[in-house]
């Protein structure tokens, strides 16, 4: 996977579009798009543009179709090498044949990935770029893409090289302690510098949550009593009659789903049947159906109607619940403070139910930042160097300490085992 060797891929999504992409990189580019393109020579267009020609299949002559041919000269491109983009119309038949040329002149078809890696290998990008690209393509919400997109601008990496700029100062001190004890430098110091460290890496650790959210999005529960105005508060979320609503406790018999996107997460709001002791087996399965649904979920909106007598609360995961008590326009039959009262049909008190929710999902620090899993695990293998180095005498910090560094190199990738490499490429989709 480290060779220079062309390599090529369709860039564009499967089907049809109006433009399809093939990409081409590596040593030989050049030479190989000149002899699949008729129209001006690739191996004399300067860097950075574009002609407008055919692609031809140069064992017969035909055309395959008209194309732009976009061209990038090494190290000045994606990947840090020549790079050849055929830009035709997006049909299958035409992507195919383009694929099957390039291959047919000795280009291979590239790996997942592969491009990225090669822009990783070549000092394009680092590792906590090139998952950042990763994120953007698989963003679904429009937090995932902010986080995504300023990983990408190297956010993230610019505070690891903060970090380890910072520790490796500290090193320098405790070596100076270790080779000229006699020169005495000021203690408690190191203390300092690796209590702000264990911030910093506690500060990045708190977004983790927002981030695993923002990517995988979250499933919020609505749960409650018949009638409570569950079905009601689901399609005032989501400003369509998604659920169907009646006056009739019981109305909703199984759950239901619906995509809604709130503060740029995808969420997947599920109503579900009333929640009420019953001797009915299809209202029971209902419930119990309910109740599953409920400790499955990311989050629950426990909903109680104020106009009629509290019933008995359910079993619920409590921790993971924001009480709301409906139907706030009729009078009200008892009060809660522990509740935010809202209404369905005035839709008073939404705003702040939807502040309680972002809340609660998110946590005040609003998660600007993408972390991998990958990168989750290397910081909190820094965060537990760092809290030895806090308990050892300052002589004896260093060990603890490059191996707190050695961890925040694992994260932007520059000291990273190759199986790593390959299992974060592996995720990545052919042709990026
Ligand atoms: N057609 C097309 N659109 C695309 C991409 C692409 O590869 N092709 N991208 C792919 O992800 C994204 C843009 N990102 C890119 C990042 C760097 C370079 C690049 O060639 N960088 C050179 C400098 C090029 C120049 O300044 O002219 C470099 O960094 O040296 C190209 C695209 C999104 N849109
Ligand atoms: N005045 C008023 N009525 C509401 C409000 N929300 C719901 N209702 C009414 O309450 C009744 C029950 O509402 P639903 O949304 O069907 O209640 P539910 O919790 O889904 O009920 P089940 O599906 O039977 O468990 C309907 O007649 C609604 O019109 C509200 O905010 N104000
Ligand atoms: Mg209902």
């Amino acid at each position: 996977m480290t060779l220079k060797d062309p390599i090529c891929a369709i860039a564009t999504p499967p089907g049809k579009g109006a433009i399809g992409v093939v990409r081409l990189s590596g040593e030989g580019a050049l030479e190989l798009a000149a002899r699949a393109f008729r129209g001006r020579d690739p191996r004399r267009l300067k860097g950075g543009r574009f002609t407008l020609g055919e692609v031809v299949d140069p064992a017969t002559g035909e055309v395959i179709d008209q194309a732009l041919l976009l061209v990038f000269r090494a190290p000045h491109s994606y990947t840090g090498e020549d790079l050849v983009e055929f830009q035709t119309h997006g049909s299958p038949a035409v992507l195919r044949r383009v694929m099957e040329v390039l291959v047919s002149l000795g280009a291979r078809p590239a790996g997942r990935g592969e491009f990225t890696l090669r822009a990783y290998l070549n000092g394009k990008l680092d590792l906590a770029q090139a998952e950042a690209v990763l994120a953007l393509i698989e963003a679904e919400g429009e937090l995932a893409r902010r986080q995504a997109l300023r990983a990408l601008e190297g956010a993230l990496s610019r505070r690891i090289a903060a970090l380890e700029e910072k520790l490796l100062g500290l090193l320098a001190h405790i070596q100076a302690l270790l080779d000229y004890p006699e020169e005495g430098v000021e203690p408690h110091r190191a203390e300092g510098v690796i209590r702000e460290a264990l911030a910093e890496v506690e500060g990045l650790l708190a977004q983790a949550k927002a981030s695993r959210l923002a990517q995988k999005g979250a499933r919020l529960a609505l749960i409650g009593a018949p009638n409570a105005g569950k079905s009601s508060l689901l399609n005032a979320l989501l400003g369509y009659e998604r659920a169907l609503v009646s006056p009739i406790p019981g109305t909703t018999r199984d759950y239901l789903e619906a995509p809604l996107e709130l503060f740029g997460i995808p969420l997947i709001a599920v109503d579900t049947a009333g929640v009420r002791e019953t001797e009915d087996p299809l209202e029971r399965a209902g419930v119990e159906r309910a109740l599953r649904i409920a400790e499955e979920a990311d989050l629950i909106l426990y909903v109680a109607d104020r106009s009629v007598p509290r019933p008995p609360p359910p079993p619920l995961p409590w921790e993971r619940v924001v009480r709301v008590a409906t139907k706030a326009d009729l009078p009200k039959a008892w009060e809660d403070p522990a509740f935010l009262s809202v209404s369905s049909l005035t839709g008073e008190g939404m705003g702040r139910l939807k502040e309680a929710l972002r809340e609660a999902l998110l946590g005040r620090e609003g998660g600007e930042f993408l972390l991998t899993e990958r990168q989750v695990e290397a910081l909190l293998r820094a965060k537990e160097r760092l809290g030895e180095a806090l308990a050892l005498p300052e002589d004896l910090m260093g060990l603890a300490l490059e191996e707190a560094l050695r961890a925040l190199a694992a994260l932007t990738g520059r000291e990273v085992a190759e199986e790593v490499v390959a299992r974060v490429f592996q995720n990545f989709c052919v042709g990026k």
